[in-house]
């Protein structure tokens, strides 16, 4: 079982639900994270479990970015808006960078998050 962490900004919410909606079978045999607002409106859609983390305005990119740290995210998929300012902005960049940093897998669109939920599916057959 791998822990997944999802977030998704604003107007990337819908985007997201859809994409979970698209890949339940996978995610639902693992754990999954989120920062408030996306792991509600996932609850909220579906039958997952996700547990919830502060909203990203308020540290919640920030506390997925210490769980990253602590080895305990194996994958993150954070549907980014490219079009919009974040007053967290640096907060964001602070999540993305701890990712390199421990070279783990991170989707910023849905094209790579279902190449990187697919992967997992093979990988789990090998
Ligand atoms: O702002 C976010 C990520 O940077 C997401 O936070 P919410 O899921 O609470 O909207």
């Amino acid at each position: 079982m791998k822990t997944i962490a999802l977030i998704a900004h604003d107007r990337k919410k819908q985007e997201m639900i859809a994409f979970v909606k698209e890949h339940l079978e996978i995610l639902q045999g693992n754990t999954l994270v989120a920062t408030a607002t996306t792991g509600k409106l996932i609850g909220e859609s579906t039958h997952l479990t996700v547990r919830a983390y502060l909203s990203g305005p308020l540290g919640g990119d920030l506390q997925i970015g210490a769980l990253i740290a602590n080895q305990e995210v194996d994958l993150v998929i954070f549907l980014r808006d490219p079009l919009a300012a974040q007053p967290h902005e640096p907060d964001i960049t602070a999540l993305l960078r701890v990712c390199d940093v421990h070279n783990i897998p991170v989707a910023t669109n849905v094209a790579s998050g279902r190449l990187l939920l697919r992967s997992l599916v093979s990988g789990s057959k090998q």
